[in-house]
Order: C-alpha cells, then structure tokens, then sequence
C-alpha cells in the first residue's frame, strides 16, 4: 500500500463522503440545479485564487530547487486554468464582474485559509498534505463517476467530468501525489500523524464545499 492510499484508508469514511457526496451524484445523473452549480463555480475561483497562493507558498517552502521547480509548474498551469476557469463560468450564464462582485463563503474561507496556515506554520511536506485530497481527490471524483457508469446522455455537466477524467488532469494529480509521497518517506510516526491530521482535515473542508454548493451558503 502507498503512503496516499494509507491516508486515504484512515481518512474515512470521510474520504468516502468526499469522493461520493450527494453534490457529486447529482452533477453525475444530470439533477443538480444549475443555481448549485453556479455557486459552486463562482467559489470555486475564489478558491482557485487561494490555492494558487499556497502553491507560491511551496515554492517558498523549499529546501532546493528542484522542490521549487515543481511547484512552478503546478502554480503555472493553475494560472492557466483560471482564465478557462472564466470562460467556463460564462457557459454557465456567469459574467466576470458577478465573479469578481461575489463574498467568499465560509467553507471557501475556512478551507482556503486552513490550506495557507498549514503551509505558514509547517513545513513543505505539511503544505502538500493539505492540497493533495484537492488535487488527487476530483481524479478520483471524476474515476468514480466514468468507472461506475453514473453520468447520463446529454448531461449538461459532461464537460465538467470530462475535465476532471482527461489525461492532463489524471497525470498532474499523479505527478503531484508521487512528489508528496517522496516529501513523507523519511518521516517518523510522529510526524506523518501530523500528516494524516492535516490529510484528513482537508477531506473534511472538501465535504464542506460541495455542501456549500448544495446549500448555496
Ligand atoms: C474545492 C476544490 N477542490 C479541488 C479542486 C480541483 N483542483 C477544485 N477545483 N476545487
């Protein structure tokens, strides 16, 4: 078992409530109202913003260029995607100035800032446990959906899945959880409990999320 699949075995059943919301269900069977969706996409640039941040923050938290080297290249194609980001919230019958006019919702607050605080107060290693349920966990969001057959013809969020199956999409979260797990191989028990703390806290803030979209809070 890897060091990912290990914190994603004593995560649950949080990761399990994650990766199987009902937000998800619905964007897969084609139910999910589109005023849940528009909100869950207004603030998820909002998160986007801040999670390009803490993506900056990595790069500052490295010990050697080849660790910073990495992190660029996450921050750059994360910088890329905001403006697709854009043009995708416009598919959605959202303009630019409601994106940039809106108020950050608590759960977008508390998971953005609970992310950058990791990263403040801890090391690397502690700043990459807290982004990868978010950039492993909507792979495996998008590999449950497509694995088990649950998206419907003409499902007005394909494009959505679509996204989050692509091969970019897949490889980057690979990339990205092999480069944490080579941050923890060293680690003491002590200290990857601290790791599966943070792991789990984040699965937890992205149950949050989807909830947020559902409850348009
Ligand atoms: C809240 C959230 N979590 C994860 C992802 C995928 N990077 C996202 N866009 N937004």
């Amino acid at each position: 078992m890897t060091i990912t699949q290990d914190l994603i075995k004593n995560s649950k059943p949080h990761w399990d409530n994650y990766i199987k919301h009902e937000f998800v269900q619905k964007l897969a069977n084609g139910t999910l109202e589109l005023k849940n969706f528009q909100h869950y996409l207004m603030q998820d640039y909002i998160y986007l913003f801040h999670y390009s941040r803490a993506f900056a923050l990595a790069m500052y938290k490295s010990d050697n260029f080849e660790q910073m080297e990495f992190s660029r290249q996450a921050l750059n194609s994360i910088l890329d995607e905001i403006q697709l980001h854009i043009n995708y919230c416009k598919e959605f019958g959202i303009d630019e100035k409601s994106i940039h006019e809106q108020k950050e919702s608590p759960a977008c607050v508390a998971y953005t800032r609970y992310v950058l605080d990791c990263g403040l107060s801890g090391d690397l290693t502690q700043l990459y446990a807290a982004v990868i349920p978010c950039f492993l966990g909507y792979a495996k969001v998008a590999d449950y959906i497509t694995l088990n057959n649950l998206s419907v013809a003409n499902n007005p969020y394909q494009s959505w899945i679509d996204m989050y199956s692509s091969k970019e999409y897949q490889e980057a979260a690979n990339d990205a959880t092999e480069f944490f797990e080579g941050l923890c191989k060293d680690l003491s028990k002590k200290q990857m409990g601290k790791i599966q703390d943070i792991f789990t806290t984040a699965t937890r803030m992205e149950i949050s999320f989807w909830q947020m979209g559902l409850d348009l809070s």
